[in-house]
């Protein structure tokens, strides 16, 4: 088994029976998907929200029930992905684009459990550019306003596209050296008129960091 599905198997482990669980995005949350549907059909049952179309079709593929987000309150458990996790459980996410609708799953969520191999974890985030979700009007002034945050940013692109998230916005993948300070830079980044959010996800969110290792085990870091 590799190392991103030990640590999605041993994240769906936290879930019970009658939980609300928010489903995240990316090959890392696939393998907690497949493992939930896996549950599902041997009598778990729980509801789930998901943080896009994409983690929706999977769910349906795997047979996982899904509610409407506008018919719940809070999430018991969310799983999801991270493109970096540095020494203080700060994230980058956003690499497959969902970073608005994870991070809404996240900060409504009782437990948000972070699944990454050993490759996702650095010193200080900064390796990884930062995904900004911006709208498509006057995008090249927003970048204007990124770039004097001392990053250079550059529009996302699918093939030929450039590529449009599920919210129907576009992404500035923002390249940095090192962040020193994640919530200071968060915070900068969303006071931009333009800006929707970013993939800066404060380690005050994350409840676990579950690591699957190359040695067949996996190591949790709170
Ligand atoms: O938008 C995508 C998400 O933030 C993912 O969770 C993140 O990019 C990690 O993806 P993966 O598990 O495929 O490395």
């Amino acid at each position: 088994m590799n190392s991103k599905k030990r640590a999605a198997e041993k994240a769906v482990e936290y879930i019970q029976d009658g939980m609300i669980v928010g489903l995240g995005t990316g090959s890392t949350a696939y393998y907690a998907i497949e493992k939930i549907g896996e549950r599902a059909r041997s009598g778990l049952r729980i509801k789930a929200v998901a943080s896009s179309k994409r983690s929706e079709e999977l769910a349906k593929q795997f047979g996982v029930a899904l509610v409407p987000i506008e018919e719940i309150d809070s999430i018991d458990i969310t799983i999801d992905g991270a493109d970096e996790v540095d020494n203080n459980n700060n994230l980058i996410k956003g690499g497959g684009g969902a970073l608005l609708r994870e991070k809404i799953l996240a900060s409504h969520s009782k437990r948000f459990v972070v699944i990454i191999d050993e490759s996702k974890l650095v010193g200080k985030l900064g390796r990884f550019p930062v995904p900004v979700e911006i709208v498509p009007f006057a995008s090249n002034l927003t970048l204007r306003h990124l770039r004097a945050l001392d990053c250079e940013p550059r529009i996302r692109r699918d093939a030929e596209n450039v590529y449009i998230t599920d919210n129907g916005n576009m992404i500035a993948d923002c390249f940095f050296d090192i962040i020193e300070d994640p919530e200071i830079l968060s915070a900068r980044m969303n006071s931009i008129p333009g800006v929707v959010e970013n993939g800066l996800f404060s380690h005050t969110m994350v409840h676990a960091v579950i690591i699957g290792t190359e040695n067949d085990t996996v190591k949790i870091k709170k």
